[in-house]
């Protein structure tokens, strides 16, 4: 089907507002450029470039499949600023979206290549290490709450600099066993809600990975019996 010329320039207008470069109207690869950088667009968050909730659960979900398969823990962490509101309600809105673009800066900065940061909304994020073994967690996640805390953040008025917190939350990935993103999630902010609740500016991690499946998925796992004719050694398995 062809593009209708109309939709094609209100999609050109809407990228180039957005700051995205395209090639030439009518090239051939006009369409497939404008396609592409919609898709993009649509997994960032406008304010600090970070994929956005969509793109993270999306990652998260891949991760997921990846770690069932190959038994490695990976950790999901949740950030939330500490006592944001009052950083809105002190110095504007325009100081609060600076803070939000710095923490996702020093976030990005400390993680290693093959980790996301992501915005999921507000002044919180999420930020996933894979291949991340429970001892490693915590020393990682404690150092991206101190880059916070030490990093001195200039407010847009050239005046003022300040100084915030951020409360994280951890779970990790169970491994070999299939969970839901949702789950995953859920108990990562669990954790999070301790953190607040312990007074902030600090990290609270599972101790191990929890194996929380849904009922779905144990049905699934102990309702299976072996088709007619195989037998299961449990020494085969080791
Ligand atoms: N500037 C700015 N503020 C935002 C944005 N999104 C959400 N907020 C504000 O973030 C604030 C979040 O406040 P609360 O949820 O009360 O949490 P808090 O003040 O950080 O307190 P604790 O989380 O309990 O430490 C609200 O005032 C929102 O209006 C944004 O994109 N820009």
């Amino acid at each position: 089907m062809a593009s209708s010329p109309l939709r094609l320039a209100h999609a050109r207008a809407l990228l180039q507002r957005a700051g995205v470069e395209l090639p030439p109207a009518d090239s051939p690869d006009e369409v497939q450029a404008i396609i592409d950088a919609l898709c993009e667009l649509s997994e960032r968050d406008a304010l600090t470039g970070l994929p956005n909730r969509r793109a993270f659960l999306a990652r998260l979900a891949q991760e997921l499949d990846r770690s069932t398969r190959s038994g490695e823990t990976s950790l999901l962490l949740m950030f939330d600023i500490d006592h944001f509101k009052g950083v809105n309600d002190t110095h504007g809105h325009l100081a609060g979206d600076a803070v939000i673009r710095t923490v996702a800066a020093i976030l990005s900065e400390h993680v290693r290549p093959m980790d996301t940061v992501a915005r999921l909304g507000g002044e919180e994020f999420g930020v996933l290490l894979p291949q991340c073994s429970v001892g490693a967690g915590a020393v990682l996640a404690e150092r991206l709450r101190a880059a916070v805390e030490s990093h001195p953040i200039g407010l847009p008025d050239g005046k003022v600099t300040l100084r915030v917190t951020v409360s994280v939350g951890g779970a990790y990935s169970p491994p070999w066993v299939r969970t839901s993103v949702e789950r995953w999630l859920e108990r990562a902010d669990r954790q999070l809600y301790m953190a607040k609740r312990q007074g902030r500016n600090r990290v609270c991690i599972e101790a191990v990975p929890v194996s929380d499946v849904s009922a779905e998925e144990k049905q699934l796992l102990f309702a299976w019996t072996p088709p007619d004719g195989l037998i299961i050694d449990a020494a085969d398995a080791t």
